[in-house]
């Protein structure tokens, strides 16, 4: 892979406090072109913490993962979306009635901001295994689920998924070509899983398929994150075409 594409690519997941944060993008500036906002983060600061990663030009995925009421979720989406996301989460379980909402609510911001964010909708957490899908009630496999939720997403105006590497091939053709396929649960060969279930390393995420991986603690936890961050990128760039 090219390298400025490696970079385009590859999504740093800020999940800590203020100071750590813009420490972290201080960091990363000129290296990493993508962080992640998640709940740690956006529920402490609001939207003020991605107007100030994108003042210092990075792209921000704001992942928020929306999951109520339509009507709710419209309003969440339209004004998550007025702090200037490039990509918002949505959860694929959450009805096609509120994949819908999520697109208008994400319209009605780009009516004032000029630019509407690219929206993924949640598969199957990369958290989950098999036993954690029955033990909410659902008995279909992780692929034929995800597969459902995929197809529903599309069928609803969301531009693509977030799944784990482990599907990101089915999910590819869902998607199509040009769909989003975003896929957390990465982790360089050898790195701790943590929490991460479904999980492979950056080059194979690729290979299967992925338009974008999610690495948080691998690059955040390292005792150098640029040299962890640029590992990464140095791994993928060894990747045959
Ligand atoms: O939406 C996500 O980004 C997400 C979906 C998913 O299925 N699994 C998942 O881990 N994530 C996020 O991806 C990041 C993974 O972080 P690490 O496990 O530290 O690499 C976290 O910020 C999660 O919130």
């Amino acid at each position: 892979m090219l390298e400025s594409l490696a970079r385009d690519r590859v999504i740093v997941a800020i999940d800590c406090g203020r100071d750590r944060a813009i420490e972290l993008a201080d960091e990363l500036k000129g290296h990493a072109r993508w962080l992640k906002v998640g709940m740690t983060l956006y529920y402490a600061e609001g939207p003020s913490i991605v107007r100030e990663f994108k003042e210092r030009g990075f792209k921000v995925f704001l992942d928020l993962k929306f999951y109520d009421i339509p009507h709710q979720v419209r309003g969440a989406a339209r004004s998550a979306a007025l702090a200037g996301a490039d990509l918002m989460s949505v959860h694929g379980m959450g009805s096609g009635a509120m994949l819908a909402a999520c697109r208008e609510g994400a319209e009605e911001a780009a009516e004032v901001t000029g630019s509407r964010p690219q929206l993924v909708a949640i598969t199957v957490l990369t958290s989950m295994s098999q036993d954690s899908l029955t033990e909410i009630g659902i008995d279909s496999p992780i692929p034929v689920e995800a597969d459902r939720l995929a197809r529903l997403a599309r069928e609803n105006g969301i531009d693509g998924v977030v799944c784990s590497p482990q599907e990101a091939g089915a999910m590819r053709s869902v998607v199509g070509e040009d769909g989003l396929v975003v896929t957390p649960g990465v982790r360089p060969a050898g790195a701790a899983l943590g929490d991460q279930t479904r999980v492979a390393t950056p080059s194979s995420a690729f290979k299967a398929g992925s338009s974008h991986i999610v690495v948080g603690r691998p690059i955040t936890g390292a005792e150098n994150p640029v040299d962890a961050y640029e590992a990464i990128i140095a791994e993928l760039c060894a990747m045959d075409d």
